[in-house]
Protein backbone atom coordinates (compact mmCIF):
# COMPACT_ATOMS: atom_id res chain seq x y z
CA UNK A 1 0.00 0.00 0.00
CA UNK A 2 1.39 3.67 -0.63
CA UNK A 3 0.42 6.45 1.43
CA UNK A 4 1.30 10.01 0.85
CA UNK A 5 1.66 11.88 3.86
CA UNK A 6 2.21 15.89 5.22
CA UNK A 7 5.17 16.04 6.16
CA UNK A 8 3.64 17.67 9.50
CA UNK A 9 1.67 15.18 10.87
CA UNK A 10 4.28 13.61 13.60
CA UNK A 11 4.95 9.79 13.91
CA UNK A 12 3.65 9.31 10.81
CA UNK A 13 6.18 6.53 10.56
CA UNK A 14 5.82 4.92 13.88
CA UNK A 15 1.98 4.73 13.08
CA UNK A 16 1.73 3.80 9.69
CA UNK A 17 4.52 2.65 8.08
CA UNK A 18 3.59 -1.08 9.10
CA UNK A 19 1.05 -0.51 6.43
CA UNK A 20 3.09 0.55 3.54
CA UNK A 21 5.76 2.72 1.97
CA UNK A 22 4.86 6.51 3.32
CA UNK A 23 6.36 9.20 1.13
CA UNK A 24 5.95 12.81 2.62
CA UNK A 25 5.82 16.05 1.17
CA UNK A 26 4.73 19.61 2.77
CA UNK A 27 0.75 20.08 2.80
CA UNK A 28 0.56 22.77 0.44
CA UNK A 29 2.79 21.05 -2.33
CA UNK A 30 0.12 18.16 -2.48
CA UNK A 31 -1.27 18.68 -5.62
CA UNK A 32 -3.19 16.24 -7.88
CA UNK A 33 0.03 15.63 -10.11
CA UNK A 34 1.86 14.97 -6.76
CA UNK A 35 -0.45 11.85 -5.37
CA UNK A 36 1.19 9.29 -8.40
CA UNK A 37 -0.16 6.06 -7.24
CA UNK A 38 -0.87 6.36 -3.41
CA UNK A 39 -3.91 5.21 -2.37
CA UNK A 40 -3.60 6.62 1.53
CA UNK A 41 -3.56 10.00 1.92
CA UNK A 42 -2.75 11.83 5.51
CA UNK A 43 -3.21 15.65 6.08
CA UNK A 44 -3.47 18.08 7.87
CA UNK A 45 -5.39 21.65 7.24
CA UNK A 46 -3.67 22.95 4.63
CA UNK A 47 -4.42 20.36 2.05
CA UNK A 48 -7.49 20.94 -0.03
CA UNK A 49 -9.09 17.56 -0.88
CA UNK A 50 -11.70 17.72 -3.28
CA UNK A 51 -12.11 16.32 -6.86
CA UNK A 52 -9.51 18.89 -8.30
CA UNK A 53 -7.10 17.06 -6.29
CA UNK A 54 -8.54 12.91 -6.17
CA UNK A 55 -10.32 12.93 -9.76
CA UNK A 56 -8.25 10.33 -11.47
CA UNK A 57 -6.35 9.02 -8.17
CA UNK A 58 -6.40 5.57 -6.73
CA UNK A 59 -7.05 7.01 -3.19
CA UNK A 60 -9.42 5.01 -1.06
CA UNK A 61 -8.90 7.00 2.46
CA UNK A 62 -8.63 10.23 3.40
CA UNK A 63 -7.21 10.89 6.82
CA UNK A 64 -7.02 14.48 8.48
CA UNK A 65 -4.73 14.93 11.62
CA UNK A 66 -6.92 17.79 12.89
CA UNK A 67 -10.04 18.61 14.33
CA UNK A 68 -11.50 20.57 11.73
CA UNK A 69 -12.81 19.51 8.06
CA UNK A 70 -13.25 22.89 5.96
CA UNK A 71 -10.46 21.67 3.83
CA UNK A 72 -12.36 18.40 3.01
CA UNK A 73 -15.22 18.19 0.74
CA UNK A 74 -16.77 15.92 2.24
CA UNK A 75 -19.83 15.24 -0.07
CA UNK A 76 -17.60 14.50 -2.69
CA UNK A 77 -15.42 11.89 -0.56
CA UNK A 78 -18.85 10.46 0.02
CA UNK A 79 -19.93 10.15 -3.65
CA UNK A 80 -16.82 9.14 -4.83
CA UNK A 81 -17.01 5.95 -1.67
CA UNK A 82 -14.00 7.21 -0.21
CA UNK A 83 -13.31 6.43 3.33
CA UNK A 84 -12.46 9.34 5.69
CA UNK A 85 -11.40 10.21 9.04
CA UNK A 86 -10.61 13.40 11.05
CA UNK A 87 -9.69 13.86 14.66
CA UNK A 88 -12.55 15.22 16.94
CA UNK A 89 -11.12 17.09 19.86
CA UNK A 90 -7.56 15.96 19.31
CA UNK A 91 -5.78 19.49 20.13
CA UNK A 92 -9.11 20.84 22.05
CA UNK A 93 -6.92 21.54 25.19
CA UNK A 94 -4.16 23.15 23.53
CA UNK A 95 -6.82 26.03 22.49
CA UNK A 96 -8.04 26.43 25.75
CA UNK A 97 -4.67 26.72 27.23
CA UNK A 98 -4.22 29.49 24.44
CA UNK A 99 -7.39 30.96 25.40
CA UNK A 100 -6.48 31.40 29.27
CA UNK A 101 -2.76 32.52 28.26
CA UNK A 102 -4.50 34.75 25.72
CA UNK A 103 -6.62 36.49 29.16
CA UNK A 104 -4.07 36.42 31.38
CA UNK A 105 -2.03 38.90 29.04
CA UNK A 106 -5.00 40.73 28.22
CA UNK A 107 -5.68 41.06 31.89
CA UNK A 108 -2.13 42.45 32.84
CA UNK A 109 -1.95 44.70 30.32
CA UNK A 110 -5.55 46.36 31.15
CA UNK A 111 -4.97 45.85 34.91
CA UNK A 112 -8.34 44.16 34.82
CA UNK A 113 -9.65 41.40 37.38
CA UNK A 114 -10.73 38.82 35.04
CA UNK A 115 -13.48 37.37 37.49
CA UNK A 116 -15.33 40.54 36.90
CA UNK A 117 -15.91 39.86 33.43
CA UNK A 118 -18.36 38.33 31.64
CA UNK A 119 -17.39 35.58 28.80
CA UNK A 120 -19.52 34.73 26.01
CA UNK A 121 -18.39 31.50 24.19
CA UNK A 122 -19.62 30.76 20.32
CA UNK A 123 -19.85 27.38 19.67
CA UNK A 124 -19.35 24.91 22.50
CA UNK A 125 -18.19 21.98 21.06
CA UNK A 126 -15.18 19.57 21.85
CA UNK A 127 -13.19 23.10 22.23
CA UNK A 128 -15.66 25.53 23.39
CA UNK A 129 -17.23 23.02 25.71
CA UNK A 130 -14.28 22.89 27.66
CA UNK A 131 -13.70 26.37 27.91
CA UNK A 132 -16.90 27.02 29.24
CA UNK A 133 -15.86 24.68 32.04
CA UNK A 134 -12.73 25.52 32.64
CA UNK A 135 -14.11 28.77 33.32
CA UNK A 136 -16.77 28.19 35.13
CA UNK A 137 -14.76 26.10 37.49
CA UNK A 138 -12.95 29.61 38.10
CA UNK A 139 -16.38 30.77 39.05
CA UNK A 140 -16.79 32.82 36.31
CA UNK A 141 -19.90 34.10 34.71
CA UNK A 142 -19.93 32.53 31.20
CA UNK A 143 -22.92 32.85 28.51
CA UNK A 144 -23.29 30.05 25.74
CA UNK A 145 -24.28 31.04 21.89
CA UNK A 146 -24.26 27.58 19.75
CA UNK A 147 -27.73 27.17 17.77
CA UNK A 148 -27.40 23.78 16.73
CA UNK A 149 -27.33 22.54 19.88
CA UNK A 150 -29.88 24.77 20.89
CA UNK A 151 -31.92 23.23 18.50
CA UNK A 152 -31.35 19.59 19.94
CA UNK A 153 -30.89 20.51 23.72
CA UNK A 154 -32.90 22.05 26.52
CA UNK A 155 -29.71 24.13 27.44
CA UNK A 156 -28.79 27.28 29.50
CA UNK A 157 -28.21 28.96 25.70
CA UNK A 158 -28.23 32.43 24.41
CA UNK A 159 -28.44 34.04 20.89
CA UNK A 160 -25.39 35.95 19.26
CA UNK A 161 -27.59 39.47 20.06
CA UNK A 162 -27.82 38.81 23.75
CA UNK A 163 -24.35 37.55 23.75
CA UNK A 164 -22.55 41.12 22.04
CA UNK A 165 -25.19 42.72 24.65
CA UNK A 166 -23.81 41.14 27.27
CA UNK A 167 -20.36 39.45 27.35
CA UNK A 168 -17.41 41.45 27.81
CA UNK A 169 -14.93 38.91 26.28
CA UNK A 170 -15.83 36.43 23.53
CA UNK A 171 -14.16 33.77 22.35
CA UNK A 172 -14.85 31.92 18.76
CA UNK A 173 -14.83 28.01 18.50
CA UNK A 174 -17.61 26.65 15.50
CA UNK A 175 -16.51 25.32 12.55
CA UNK A 176 -16.24 27.41 9.26
CA UNK A 177 -19.28 26.85 7.45
CA UNK A 178 -20.86 28.08 4.30
CA UNK A 179 -24.00 26.32 3.89
CA UNK A 180 -26.68 25.20 6.20
CA UNK A 181 -29.21 26.72 8.58
CA UNK A 182 -26.32 27.99 10.96
CA UNK A 183 -23.09 29.08 8.58
CA UNK A 184 -20.53 30.57 10.14
CA UNK A 185 -18.79 32.23 7.05
CA UNK A 186 -18.54 36.29 8.45
CA UNK A 187 -20.59 34.83 11.76
CA UNK A 188 -19.22 38.25 13.22
CA UNK A 189 -19.31 40.74 10.47
CA UNK A 190 -19.25 44.71 10.62
CA UNK A 191 -22.82 44.48 11.63
CA UNK A 192 -21.84 42.61 14.65
CA UNK A 193 -18.86 44.37 15.27
CA UNK A 194 -20.46 47.63 15.59
CA UNK A 195 -22.73 46.46 18.23
CA UNK A 196 -19.53 44.92 20.60
CA UNK A 197 -19.92 46.30 24.39
CA UNK A 198 -17.57 48.84 25.19
CA UNK A 199 -13.94 47.33 25.89
CA UNK A 200 -14.98 43.98 24.54
CA UNK A 201 -12.12 41.25 23.89
CA UNK A 202 -12.41 39.36 21.06
CA UNK A 203 -10.95 36.20 20.59
CA UNK A 204 -10.86 34.04 17.45
CA UNK A 205 -9.09 30.41 17.45
CA UNK A 206 -11.23 28.61 15.13
CA UNK A 207 -11.12 29.69 11.53
CA UNK A 208 -10.16 32.99 10.01
CA UNK A 209 -12.90 33.57 7.76
CA UNK A 210 -15.76 33.15 10.77
CA UNK A 211 -14.55 36.87 11.50
CA UNK A 212 -14.85 39.35 8.65
CA UNK A 213 -11.08 39.99 9.13
CA UNK A 214 -11.46 43.39 6.75
CA UNK A 215 -15.06 44.44 8.97
CA UNK A 216 -12.50 43.76 11.80
CA UNK A 217 -9.14 45.71 11.01
CA UNK A 218 -11.74 48.76 10.55
CA UNK A 219 -13.41 48.79 13.62
CA UNK A 220 -9.82 47.97 15.86
CA UNK A 221 -8.61 51.02 13.79
CA UNK A 222 -11.45 53.16 14.76
CA UNK A 223 -12.35 52.05 18.53
CA UNK A 224 -9.42 51.65 20.49
CA UNK A 225 -11.67 50.25 23.48
CA UNK A 226 -11.86 46.86 21.47
CA UNK A 227 -8.75 44.29 21.89
CA UNK A 228 -8.87 41.48 20.00
CA UNK A 229 -6.80 37.96 20.19
CA UNK A 230 -6.33 36.58 16.60
CA UNK A 231 -4.91 32.71 15.84
CA UNK A 232 -6.27 32.56 12.46
CA UNK A 233 -6.85 34.40 9.52
CA UNK A 234 -8.98 35.00 6.22
CA UNK A 235 -6.41 34.16 3.52
CA UNK A 236 -3.52 31.78 5.41
CA UNK A 237 -0.60 31.63 5.11
CA UNK A 238 -0.80 35.38 3.72
CA UNK A 239 -2.11 37.50 7.06
CA UNK A 240 -3.21 41.09 6.68
CA UNK A 241 -0.60 42.67 8.17
CA UNK A 242 -2.62 45.79 9.52
CA UNK A 243 -4.90 43.48 10.80
CA UNK A 244 -2.26 41.55 12.74
CA UNK A 245 -0.73 44.73 14.00
CA UNK A 246 -3.66 46.15 15.73
CA UNK A 247 -4.24 42.87 17.66
CA UNK A 248 -2.79 42.57 21.91
CA UNK A 249 -1.88 38.94 20.65
CA UNK A 250 -1.42 37.50 16.66
CA UNK A 251 -0.10 33.92 15.88
CA UNK A 252 0.22 31.89 13.12
CA UNK A 253 -2.55 29.20 13.91
CA UNK A 254 -0.80 27.39 16.68
CA UNK A 255 -3.56 27.84 19.61
CA UNK A 256 -3.80 23.84 19.55
CA UNK A 257 -0.24 23.17 19.08
CA UNK A 258 0.33 21.61 22.10
CA UNK A 259 2.47 18.02 21.48
CA UNK A 260 0.10 15.79 22.99
CA UNK A 261 -2.50 17.40 20.65
CA UNK A 262 -0.72 16.89 17.63
CA UNK A 263 0.21 13.50 18.57
CA UNK A 264 -3.37 12.87 19.38
CA UNK A 265 -4.28 13.65 15.94
CA UNK A 266 -2.07 11.05 14.29
CA UNK A 267 -3.32 8.72 16.68
CA UNK A 268 -6.92 9.12 16.27
CA UNK A 269 -6.49 8.59 12.27
CA UNK A 270 -4.00 5.95 13.07
CA UNK A 271 -7.12 3.96 15.07
CA UNK A 272 -10.29 4.74 12.45
CA UNK A 273 -7.71 3.63 9.77
CA UNK A 274 -7.13 0.33 11.57
CA UNK A 275 -10.68 -0.40 12.47
CA UNK A 276 -11.22 -0.11 8.31
CA UNK A 277 -8.79 -2.83 7.81
CA UNK A 278 -10.71 -4.38 10.28
CA UNK A 279 -6.88 -4.88 12.36
CA UNK A 280 -6.77 -4.36 16.22
CA UNK A 281 -4.82 -1.38 16.93
CA UNK A 282 -1.43 -2.40 18.20
CA UNK A 283 0.06 1.45 18.65
CA UNK A 284 -0.55 3.17 21.92
CA UNK A 285 -0.25 6.86 22.32
CA UNK A 286 0.62 6.99 25.67
CA UNK A 287 3.65 4.35 25.19
CA UNK A 288 4.78 7.20 22.53
CA UNK A 289 4.24 10.88 24.70
CA UNK A 290 7.35 11.67 25.97
CA UNK A 291 7.38 12.49 29.87
CA UNK A 292 6.36 16.67 30.44
CA UNK A 293 9.41 17.89 31.03
CA UNK A 294 7.77 20.11 34.06
CA UNK A 295 5.04 17.49 35.82
CA UNK A 296 5.21 18.39 39.03
CA UNK A 297 4.44 21.58 41.16
CA UNK A 298 4.41 22.71 44.73
CA UNK A 299 2.45 25.51 45.48
CA UNK A 300 1.83 27.46 49.12
CA UNK A 301 -1.80 27.09 50.35
CA UNK A 302 -1.47 30.67 51.26
CA UNK A 303 -0.62 31.81 47.72
CA UNK A 304 -3.01 34.67 46.04
CA UNK A 305 -5.09 32.96 43.68
CA UNK A 306 -4.71 34.91 40.72
CA UNK A 307 -1.21 34.67 41.08
CA UNK A 308 -1.45 31.02 41.37
CA UNK A 309 -3.69 30.91 38.12
CA UNK A 310 -0.76 32.84 36.43
CA UNK A 311 1.75 30.54 37.60
CA UNK A 312 -0.24 27.57 36.49
CA UNK A 313 -0.96 28.19 33.39
CA UNK A 314 2.23 29.76 32.60
CA UNK A 315 4.18 27.19 33.78
CA UNK A 316 2.89 25.58 30.71
CA UNK A 317 2.09 27.52 28.06
CA UNK A 318 2.14 31.73 27.29
CA UNK A 319 1.15 32.48 23.61
CA UNK A 320 2.97 35.72 23.78
CA UNK A 321 6.03 33.81 23.07
CA UNK A 322 4.34 33.09 19.68
CA UNK A 323 3.21 36.47 19.35
CA UNK A 324 6.24 37.61 19.13
CA UNK A 325 8.02 35.18 16.91
CA UNK A 326 5.01 36.08 14.89
CA UNK A 327 5.30 39.68 14.45
CA UNK A 328 9.23 39.56 13.92
CA UNK A 329 8.20 37.53 10.66
CA UNK A 330 5.70 39.91 9.78
CA UNK A 331 7.94 41.75 7.26
CA UNK A 332 8.98 41.67 3.84
CA UNK A 333 6.79 40.78 0.51
CA UNK A 334 4.16 38.52 0.29
CA UNK A 335 6.28 35.14 -0.69
CA UNK A 336 8.36 35.69 2.32
CA UNK A 337 5.58 36.58 4.86
CA UNK A 338 3.84 33.44 3.67
CA UNK A 339 6.28 31.32 4.03
CA UNK A 340 7.08 32.74 7.33
CA UNK A 341 3.87 31.61 8.29
CA UNK A 342 4.31 27.75 7.38
CA UNK A 343 7.93 28.16 8.97
CA UNK A 344 7.05 29.30 12.04
CA UNK A 345 4.54 26.35 12.23
CA UNK A 346 6.58 23.86 11.23
CA UNK A 347 9.17 24.44 13.50
CA UNK A 348 6.82 25.00 16.54
CA UNK A 349 8.94 24.20 20.02
CA UNK A 350 8.04 21.88 22.13
CA UNK A 351 4.79 23.00 24.12
CA UNK A 352 2.17 20.38 26.43
CA UNK A 353 -0.85 20.74 27.59
CA UNK A 354 -1.64 21.86 31.49
CA UNK A 355 -3.95 18.78 32.06
CA UNK A 356 -0.80 17.05 32.39
CA UNK A 357 0.63 18.50 35.61
CA UNK A 358 0.73 17.43 38.69
CA UNK A 359 0.16 20.46 41.67
CA UNK A 360 1.35 19.58 45.14
CA UNK A 361 -0.68 21.98 47.59
CA UNK A 362 0.05 22.54 51.21
CA UNK A 363 -2.50 22.98 53.78
CA UNK A 364 -6.48 23.08 53.31
CA UNK A 365 -6.93 25.85 50.83
CA UNK A 366 -9.97 25.50 49.09
CA UNK A 367 -9.96 27.72 46.67
CA UNK A 368 -6.75 26.64 45.30
CA UNK A 369 -8.04 23.19 45.11
CA UNK A 370 -11.23 24.38 43.36
CA UNK A 371 -8.53 26.67 40.88
CA UNK A 372 -6.54 23.44 40.25
CA UNK A 373 -9.31 20.67 39.31
CA UNK A 374 -11.08 23.88 37.19
CA UNK A 375 -7.79 24.28 35.29
CA UNK A 376 -7.69 20.37 34.46
CA UNK A 377 -4.54 19.80 36.58
CA UNK A 378 -4.40 17.06 38.86
CA UNK A 379 -4.30 17.53 42.71
CA UNK A 380 -1.37 15.18 44.32
N1 LIG B 1 -6.69 27.43 15.96
C1 LIG B 1 -6.51 26.15 16.11
O1 LIG B 1 -5.39 25.70 16.25
C2 LIG B 1 -7.68 25.21 16.14
C3 LIG B 1 -7.54 24.01 16.82
C4 LIG B 1 -8.64 23.16 16.88
C5 LIG B 1 -9.83 23.50 16.26
N2 LIG B 1 -9.91 24.68 15.59
C6 LIG B 1 -11.19 25.06 14.96
O2 LIG B 1 -12.18 25.11 15.96
C7 LIG B 1 -13.37 24.54 15.46
C8 LIG B 1 -14.18 23.99 16.61
O3 LIG B 1 -13.54 22.86 17.15
P1 LIG B 1 -14.34 21.84 18.09
O4 LIG B 1 -13.46 20.69 18.32
O5 LIG B 1 -14.89 22.54 19.27
O6 LIG B 1 -15.52 21.42 17.11
P2 LIG B 1 -16.91 20.78 17.50
O7 LIG B 1 -17.52 20.31 16.24
O8 LIG B 1 -16.74 19.83 18.63
O9 LIG B 1 -17.77 22.03 18.06
C9 LIG B 1 -18.19 23.08 17.25
C10 LIG B 1 -19.42 23.68 17.91
O10 LIG B 1 -19.81 24.84 17.14
C11 LIG B 1 -21.22 24.85 17.09
N3 LIG B 1 -21.68 25.68 16.00
C12 LIG B 1 -21.82 25.36 14.69
N4 LIG B 1 -22.33 26.42 14.00
C13 LIG B 1 -22.51 27.43 14.90
C14 LIG B 1 -22.98 28.77 14.80
N5 LIG B 1 -23.41 29.29 13.65
N6 LIG B 1 -22.98 29.52 15.94
C15 LIG B 1 -22.56 29.01 17.11
N7 LIG B 1 -22.13 27.74 17.27
C16 LIG B 1 -22.09 26.96 16.16
C17 LIG B 1 -21.58 23.37 16.94
O11 LIG B 1 -22.94 23.14 17.28
C18 LIG B 1 -20.62 22.72 17.91
O12 LIG B 1 -21.15 22.61 19.21
C19 LIG B 1 -12.89 23.47 14.47
O13 LIG B 1 -13.87 23.19 13.49
C20 LIG B 1 -11.65 24.07 13.88
O14 LIG B 1 -11.98 24.76 12.71
C21 LIG B 1 -8.87 25.54 15.53
O1 LIG C 1 -8.44 21.97 13.12
C1 LIG C 1 -7.43 21.79 13.81
O2 LIG C 1 -7.22 20.72 14.43
C2 LIG C 1 -6.40 22.88 13.96
O3 LIG C 1 -6.78 24.03 13.32
C3 LIG C 1 -5.02 22.39 13.63
O4 LIG C 1 -4.19 22.72 14.69
C4 LIG C 1 -4.51 23.00 12.39
O5 LIG C 1 -3.17 22.68 12.23
P1 LIG C 1 -2.60 22.30 10.80
O6 LIG C 1 -3.39 21.15 10.33
O7 LIG C 1 -2.80 23.47 9.90
O8 LIG C 1 -1.17 21.94 11.04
Amino acid sequence: MRILADENIPLVHAFFSAFGEIRQLPGRAIVSGSLEDAEVLLVRSVTRVDAALLEGSRIRFVGTCTIGTDHLDLDYLRRRGIAWASAPGCNARGVVDYVLGSLLSLAERQGVDLASRCYGVIGAGQVGGRLVEVLRGLGWRVLICDPPRQALERGDFVDLPTLLRECDVLSLHTPLTREGAHPTRHLLGREQLARLRPGTWLINASRGAVVDNRALREALAGRADLQAVLDVWEGEPLVDVALAELCHIATPHIAGYSLDGKLRGTAQVYRVFCEQLGMPPSMLLDELLPQPWLHELGLDGGADPAWALATLCRAVYDPRRDDADFRRSLEGDEQTRRSAFDTLRKHYPLRREIDGLRVRLSGEAPRLRQLVRALGAELV
